[in-house]
Parts: C-alpha cells; sequence; structure tokens
C-alpha cells in the first residue's frame, strides 16, 4: 500500500474507572469479560487501519459499536487511552495542542449527523465560518463560500438561513462548509442517517461526483451497508469496538471472515456489488459464448443478457478471456448458494 495520509496502530479507547490497568506494553491486556466486570467499556479496541491517500473508507457496525469514538479518535479530538493514530506519518501524540488545531482547521473537513448549522447564520455565514476561523479576509471568504455553494448546487440560496431549506439542502450546506478549507481528509459521520431514502441516494450520488472532482480521502461512517458498497473502496466492519473484517464490498460478501459479517452482508444487494471477475468460472474448452461482459462489470449490468443466453458468456480483460459466466453459476451467486469449488 502507498504511504498512507491516515493509520491508526493498535488503538483502543477505554472508558470507566482507571482503564490503564488493563494495558499491557502500551496495549489491551484483557479479555472482554474482564473488561465488563472492572466496570470499563472498550469503545475501541485495539484497532489497526492505514488509509492511502485517495481512498474513500467506510467505518461500519450498528449503535454503540464505537464508529463514532474510532473516528474522533481519527480526527485528533479525542486521544486514545493506547495506541497511536499517525496523520501523514506524524503521531498525533507528539504533536502540541496548537499544532493539532492547525491540522484540523486547514487539512480536515468534517460533516455531522445532524447537520450542525449555526441558525442564525445565512448559507453563505455558514459557509464561510471556518474561513473566518482561519482568519482569512471577508473578501477572501465570500468568494471561496460562494464557490463551494455553487459545487453543491446551492446558487442562489447564498441568503437563506438553514431553517429556510429542506434537509437534503441543510446537508449540502454542511457539505459545502466541510470542503471550504479544502481538506485533505474527509470526515463524514453518518451524514445521510436524518434524511429520507429517495434523498439519502441523491446525496450519496453527490458524494460520488464531488469524489470524482476533488480526489480527498474520505473516512465515512454508517450503519447501512448498501450505503457503504456503493460509495466505499473499503469498508471496516466494528462490533464492539473491535474491526471484524476490513474490505471492498465484494471480499466482504463473498468471504466474509467471521459469523457477524456474514450476518451483516447476507443481504446485500449482490447483483449490484459482485463483478464479473469474482463469480466468474474457468471457461468451457472450446466454448461457444454467447457475447462478452468485462471483468469488471457488476451482475446488474449483464444479468439480463445472461438469463436469457443458453450459452456462457466470455469474461475479458484486455481483450483476453480470463472465464465464463453462465446463467446457472450467476443465479447461484446472487442467491449466495455455495458451489463447490465455485466464488460463493
Ligand atoms: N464518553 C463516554 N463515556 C463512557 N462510555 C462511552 C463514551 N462514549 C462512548 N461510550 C461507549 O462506547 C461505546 C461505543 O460508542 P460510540 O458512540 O463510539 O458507538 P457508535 O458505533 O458510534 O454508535 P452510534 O451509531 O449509536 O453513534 C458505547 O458502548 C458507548 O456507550
Amino acid at each position: 500500500m502507498a504511504h498512507p495520509i491516515l493509520a491508526a496502530r493498535e488503538v483502543s479507547k477505554l472508558y470507566g474507572p482507571k482503564p490503564e490497568r488493563f494495558l499491557r506494553d502500551g496495549r489491551l491486556a484483557a479479555t472482554p469479560a474482564e473488561l465488563s466486570a472492572a466496570g470499563i467499556t472498550a469503545a475501541v479496541a485495539d484497532v489497526s487501519i492505514e488509509i492511502p491517500r485517495g481512498e474513500t473508507f467506510v467505518i461500519m457496525g450498528l449503535s454503540g459499536s464505537g464508529k463514532s469514538t474510532l473516528v474522533r479518535i481519527l480526527a485528533g479530538l479525542t486521544p486514545p487511552t493506547a495506541g497511536a493514530v499517525l496523520f501523514e506519518g506524524r503521531d498525533l501524540k507528539t504533536l502540541s495542542e496548537a499544532e493539532l488545531i492547525a491540522i484540523r482547521r486547514h487539512q480536515m473537513g468534517m460533516v455531522f449527523q445532524h447537520f450542525a448549522l449555526l441558525p442564525h447564520l445565512t448559507v453563505l455565514g455558514n459557509v464561510a465560518f471556518p474561513l473566518d476561523v482561519q482568519g482569512r479576509s471577508k473578501a477572501e471568504r465570500d468568494a471561496r463560500a460562494r464557490e463551494m455553494i455553487a459545487l453543491v448546487g446551492l446558487e442562489g440560496r447564498e441568503d437563506r438561513f438553514p431553517r429556510e431549506l429542506s434537509g437534503g439542502q441543510q446537508q449540502r450546506v454542511g457539505i459545502a462548509r466541510s470542503l471550504a478549507v479544502g481538506p485533505d481528509l474527509w470526515f463524514l459521520d453518518e451524514p445521510f442517517s436524518a434524511l429520507d431514502p429517495l434523498i439519502r441516494r441523491e446525496m450519496q450520488d453527490e458524494v460520488l461526483r464531488l469524489q470524482g472532482l476533488l480526489k480527498k480521502t474520505i473516512v465515512f461512517i454508517t450503519h447501512d451497508f448498501d450505503e457503504a458498497a456503493r460509495i466505499a473502496d473499503r469498508i471496516a466492519i466494528m462490533k464492539d469496538g473491535v474491526v471484524e473484517q476490513i474490505g471492498s464490498a465484494e471480499e466482504l460478501v463473498l468471504a466474509p471472515a467471521t459469523p457477524y459479517v456474514r450476518a451483516f452482508t447476507r443481504d446485500a444487494p449482490r447483483a449490484k456489488i459482485l463483478t464479473a471477475k469474482a463469480v466468474m468460472t474457468a471457461p468451457p474448452a472450446g466454448a461457444d459464448f454467447a457475447g462478452e461482459v468485462a471483468a469488471t462489470d457488476r451482475i446488474a449490468a449483464f444479468a439480463h443478457d445472461v438469463e436469457r443466453s443458453e450459452k456462457p458468456f466470455a469474461v475479458v480483460e484486455d481483450g483476453r478471456v480470463l472465464g465464463a459466466i453462465d446463467r446457472v453459476a450467476m443465479i447461484d451467486v446472487l442467491v449466495g448458494r455455495e458451489r463447490p469449488g465455485g466464488a460463493a
């Protein structure tokens, strides 16, 4: 992996009386039963992750699994009880408070579930606010804020107040505000949980569009696997403070490392997640193919054709046939049926 912009090394966060008792050599050294007997909550337990520049990294888990605590630790807002967080290779522990604040103000952007807009400021005022905190001139911050407002499609609404906007529009303001400082790291903590499903989808598309333009490093929290699968390069699944598995949506669906991950991904929309390459079989000798599909195509893109064909389709990459996919194999994969020697 390329040099990560952000890394957590054996990070734990314990809440309760004298948590240091449960560390050895700077690492968590106690079972969940011992911790709970002592009245300690391990909100984050021995987590190590590396996030390369430009990646969209999603942290998933149910309520109470430790997502918010982990993100607060990654953003330098909460110090871990043990372990280290490295931002661009610098251990946050070794930085002064002033250095930490400067990193948060200039290099990190945050979007929160409940928008956290300032009600007495207009859209323009809200988006310009972090630039005001940075001490930029009024002309400079207004110009930059207008640019960000246009970027999220709210041009013409600069003078509205938050209460005059829909939920989706308010979150666009939150997004514009978080991007105003031009952050390297963009944290989104359940940004769309308060929105209804249609708007939520629209906002996911918006993040994908912005990411295509801006190529930030994104840390995105959600409890919704479909949302994670739509936007993530990689997903970390958390349970009781522990990261159970890290992988692409496809890897988590096809090769869940734990029963919990299997249960979490069981109802995932497989046709939209799995690619031809991940589910193909060896091409039959002398096969007579009905057509070709690209190795990186999702099943949803070709299911209709394959399903209607008696003959298999060739799975191709760079003009080479890598494998084959036929109707029966495709349906087995879609319904999650185990196939001897198969990918599902
Ligand atoms: N300041 C605190 N003091 C004590 N316990 C805490 C504190 N903050 C979090 N916890 C506990 O740590 C665990 C993880 O909490 P956290 O908020 O990180 O979970 P989450 O996955 O973000 O949940 P949600 O999706 O509901 O926000 C929970 O059991 C919570 O009660």
